[in-house]
């Protein structure tokens, strides 16, 4: 079992990754709770509540409430459900919430937690790969139909208690969205881990040790920055790179469409593309282009229209006075957040929307 310290100027939590590690799932608990409420998707439910429920201390009230599976759950009809769940179940200020899924779940339930009686614990117990990026730094969230996540806080958990055995049940759609993030943290950490990732096949089964060893250095990048700047307001933003028109492709095609690594692994591939474009670099885009192609990833899309998209991406939380910020790299592991003009914005986009093609 691999453990993370999580360190911020306001909080401190753990996070455990390792195979079987649920079963001491009551250990990685920081307090006792009399309380609990496990909130999971209509898929994750069927495959692991009840392990979950079994591991958790005995002596605790537990009850369990089950969200359809998917990004159309990260509504404010889902959260508002949930929040008359936590009545309906008595919780009170020492209760605790268990996040049991993948991102949407994270966020959702993260996000009822931070706000049900003004904030009460939650801990991640992640079952994605995608999940090893959503579920560390305290980001929770829900969508609004204008913009992703445009309705949230950072509210930290107490724990994340990572079983990798998990993953083992993964379709490969889910594969692909989690590896996005993955590669994300190599294109803004180093190039041995992008490398590294590059070379990997993720349509067949990825090889225990290197996946563990994928999500671990994964959750070292994201520590190391969040631990400086938790609240985003400077070095955070490089987490988001291929974000800001990747949420834009999610939110314009309409949530569940394309699944949120889909839409970010295309986000990355424009966002190399500006960053050659703009400091008239090099950078290892047919690299990237070839590894998204083997590993099937969908690059063409419906008719998207440029216009949409940029004003969509003016809605992104790094806007400034109605500008759109990218993140861009310098080179890998070297990223920088940069104003782009409409103009620019537009020529780029049209350009390579172009290339991309529409299915
Ligand atoms: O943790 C962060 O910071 C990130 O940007 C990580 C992203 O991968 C993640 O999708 C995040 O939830 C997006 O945040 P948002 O602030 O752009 O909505």
């Amino acid at each position: 079992m691999h453990k993370q310290l999580i360190t911020t100027s306001t909080n401190q939590y753990n996070v455990f990754v390792g195979n079987g590690i649920i079963e001491n799932l009551a250990d990685y608990l920081p307090k006792e709770y009399q309380n609990i409420m496990i909130i999971t998707d209509s898929i994750v439910h069927e495959l692991y509540t009840e392990d979950v429920r079994k591991y958790l201390p005995q002596s605790a009230q537990v009850s369990v409430s089950v969200v359809p599976a998917g990004e159309n759950s990260k509504s404010i009809e889902q959260y508002y459900h949930l929040l008359t769940e936590a009545i309906k179940n008595n919780l009170d200020r020492k209760s605790l919430i268990v996040a049991l899924g993948g991102g949407v779940i994270g966020d959702l339930a993260g996000f009822v937690a931070a706000t049900y009686m003004r904030g009460i614990d939650f801990v991640q117990v992640p079952t994605t790969i995608l999940a090893h990026d959503s579920s560390v730094g305290g980001k929770v969230a829900i969508n609004h139909p204008e913009g992703k996540n445009l309705i949230g806080n950072f509210y930290p958990p107490q724990a994340v208690i990572f079983d990798t055995d998990t993953l083992k049940t993964l379709p490969n759609i889910e594969k692909r969205s989690g590896y996005a993030e993955v590669i994300k943290h190599g294109f803004i950490s180093n190039e041995a881990f992008l490398e590294d990732v590059l070379e990997t096949d993720i349509t067949t089964d990825i090889p225990p040790m290197k996946l563990n060893d994928h999500l671990q250095k994964g959750i070292a990048v994201k520590a190391d920055i969040v631990e400086k700047d938790e609240k985003e307001a400077n070095i955070r933003k490089f987490l988001n790179f291929g974000h800001t028109l990747g949420h834009a492709i999610e939110s314009e095609l309409g949530y569940g469409n394309i699944t949120h690594g889909e839409a970010v692994a295309i986000g990355m591939l424009f966002a190399i593309e500006v960053s050659e474009a703009t400091y008239r670099i090099s950078l290892p885009y047919q690299a990237y282009y070839h590894w998204l192609s083997a590993n099937q990833y969908p690059l063409s899309l419906p008719p998207l229209s440029v216009q949409n998209l940029i004003n969509r991406m003016k809605k992104d939380k790094k806007s400034e006075n109605a500008m759109v910020q990218m993140v861009l790299l310098k080179e890998v592991g070297s990223p920088v957040t940069e104003t782009i003009s409409d103009q620019d914005l537009t020529n780029l986009l049209d350009n390579f929307l172009g290339k991309l093609g529409s299915e």
